[in-house]
Order: structure tokens, then C-alpha cells, then sequence
């Protein structure tokens, strides 16, 4: 069984306009209201892909009710605890020629000790069970920064495998706890190290560390449509084309549960990449987030650029 944990999950409302620059006034040329938090994003691919789920985290509220139902008829199952307060809505604006996104994101409700206790007795039932979990995002207030290295750990003890995308303090202590595979906040590393990132050689050397400590697979964003991704095999530059992009909202999400089918189907190292990356791709060219279909996906795979630096 895969399981997704999304702390702190969200309504996303995104909306593609043209020409968007702070102080305008707009009318959207496509939008999307959808159930988010990057891991219940990587379920949902992850269904489109042929895979089944269980979603776990935290949802409160009308919001989360409408995010617990729109799972459910989809198909995918869901663990949630529910919670007072209100599960957040997170609203993004994409300009429709450069793809440039420009969110802003609630905080999420407040979860208190007894809400985490149920959470941590749904996750360590759900994990005898598993063979991955993936946690992703950021965490809603209440729960601990490094909640992410205890999750990790216990997963590691019960011989589940691990990915984690996340960013700042949560990622970093997440590190700590050695997932298989971690989506990195390159950007965030560096300033911790005090490197200067201004070349690939740069983020190179601050991702690399990751593997003398044993994390498997790191990738990190390098440009708008191209990853760099660390491998048990080499290091690795992938990309895809800008041509037909609508927004790249949720491609993230899409090339991690990419890699999350990789690893289960045993796929070799460049054919991961190439199908991860295909999964980001096929989630851009369309306003929707997620993948239209598996065969949506194999379509693109021999024009997914894919080229060994180290
Ligand atoms: O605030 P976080 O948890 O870091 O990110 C949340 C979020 O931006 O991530 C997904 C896109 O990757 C969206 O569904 C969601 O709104």
C-alpha cells in the first residue's frame, strides 16, 4: 500500500490570466478549484497512473469536508483526522504567456496534542501496511517543526520506504530522519551551508551531501521546466519542452508520484526520470492539476530530455 501524509492540505483555486502584474485588475482565461496539499496532489496522480492510495493528514472545516468528499469520488482512499477550524484555501494566479506563478497560501488550522496523538496512532496502524509513504508540504500550526524526522524514522524502522517534499525547517529536520527519495528546497540548503548558489556546480555540491548521509534520490529544481536529480547511478539533468505549457502548477507533485511508480515498478534509474519527468509535463499542459492518463504520460516519454552530468 502507498500512503500519502499532507499535514496541512489545502482547496486550491487557481486562476490563468493574461498580462498579470501586481495592481491590475483581471479576467481569468481558465481556472481550477481542486482539493491540494502536495500530498494528496501525488494521490491523485497517482490514481490517474493506476495506483491506489491512502491519503492521511489533517482536514477541519466546510473546506475540508469538500476535500475529503471530491477524494472520495475520485475514487481514493482517505485517512484524515478531522479537526476544529478550517482546512486552508490556497490561491494562485499563473500569466498565461510566461507560466509565472504567484500564490498566496493560508496557515492552516490549528491542531492541537490531541489531534497529533490521533494522527501518530492512524499512521503507525497505516504503516504496518505500507510499502512507501510519501509526506508532503508544509506543516499547519500546532505541529512540530520536526515532526517530519519522527515520521521518517518510524517508517524507516518498519522497513517502508520514504519521500519527502517539503521546504525550510520541516524539510531539513526530515533530512535528518534519511528518507529514500526527497524533493529539496536547494535554495533553502544553501543558505544553511553558505554557499553561493549561482551555478549548477553550486547546487551540485549542496545537494551531493545528502547522499554520504544516505538519502538515495534528491532532486532539485534548476530551471522552469528541468530537474536535477541524484541518483544511487549518477547525477543526472532532465527536461522537458515549454511548447504547449498552460500552468506548472502541481507538476512537482506529478513528478514525485512519477518517481513514487518508478520505484514500485522497478523501473532502471534514466527510465524513472524520463517517466517522472513526463508525469510534470503532462500536469502542465493543461489548467487542471494531475495526469489525463497513464497513456497521456507514455506519450511523452521519448521527448523527455535526459542527459548524465556526473
Ligand atoms: O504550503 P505547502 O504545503 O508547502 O504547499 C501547498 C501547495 O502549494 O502545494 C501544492 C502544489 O505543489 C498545492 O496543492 C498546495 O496549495
Amino acid at each position: 500500500m502507498i500512503v500519502t501524509v499532507t499535514l496541512n492540505p489545502a482547496i486550491d483555486e487557481e486562476y490563468v490570466v493574461p498580462d498579470f502584474a501586481p495592481g491590475g485588475w483581471f479576467r481569468a482565461t481558465k481556472i481550477d478549484r481542486s482539493p491540494g496539499g502536495k500530498g494528496v496532489n501525488v494521490s491523485l496522480v497517482l490514481k490517474q497512473l493506476g495506483y491506489d492510495s491512502a491519503a492521511m493528514g489533517f482536514l477541519a472545516g466546510f473546506n475540508g469536508e469538500y476535500v475529503r468528499d471530491s477524494l472520495k469520488r475520485l475514487g481514493l482512499t482517505t485517512n484524515f483526522v478531522h479537526t476544529r477550524g478550517e482546512t486552508r484555501t490556497n490561491v494562485y494566479v499563473v500569466d498565461e504567456v510566461s507560466h509565472v506563478e504567484t500564490g498566496v497560501a493560508e496557515a492552516g488550522p490549528y491542531i492541537t496534542e490531541e489531534a497529533l496523538g490521533r494522527f501518530l496512532i492512524n499512521y503507525k496502524r497505516l504503516l504496518k501496511r505500507a510499502d512507501c509513504v510519501l509526506f508532503g508540504g508544509s506543516l499547519p500550526p500546532g505541529v512540530p517543526q520536526d515532526i517530519y524526522r519522527e515520521l521518517i524514522v518510524l517508517a524507516r524502522e518498519a522497513g517502508v520506504v520514504t519521500f519527502i517534499d517539503a521546504a525550510g525547517a520541516p524539510l531539513m529536520a526530515g533530512l535528518e530522519g534519511i528518507p529514500s527519495f526527497a524533493k529539496v528546497d536547494h535554495r533553502f540548503m544553501s543558505r544553511v551551508a553558505g554557499v553561493r548558489l549561482n551555478s549548477l556546480d553550486n547546487l551540485i555540491e549542496v545537494v551531493s551531501g545528502l547522499h554520504e548521509r544516505g538519502v538515495l534520490w534528491a532532486v532539485a529544481n534548476y530551471r522552469t521546466c528541468g530537474d536535477v536529480f541524484f541518483t544511487p547511478e549518477g547525477i543526472f539533468l532532465g527536461e522537458f519542452g515549454r511548447k504547449g505549457i498552460v500552468s506548472l502548477f502541481g507538476s512537482d507533485d506529478a513528478l514525485m508520484a512519477g518517481l513514487t511508480v518508478g520505484h514500485l515498478e522497478r523501473m532502471t534509474v534514466e527510465a524513472s526520470i524520463r517517466f517522472a519527468l513526463a508525469c510534470a509535463w503532462e500536469n502542465a499542459l493543461h489548467v487542471e492539476k494531475g495526469c489525463r492518463s497513464r497513456k497521456a504520460v507514455e506519450d511523452l516519454l521519448e521527448k523527455v530530455h535526459v542527459e548524465r552530468l556526473e
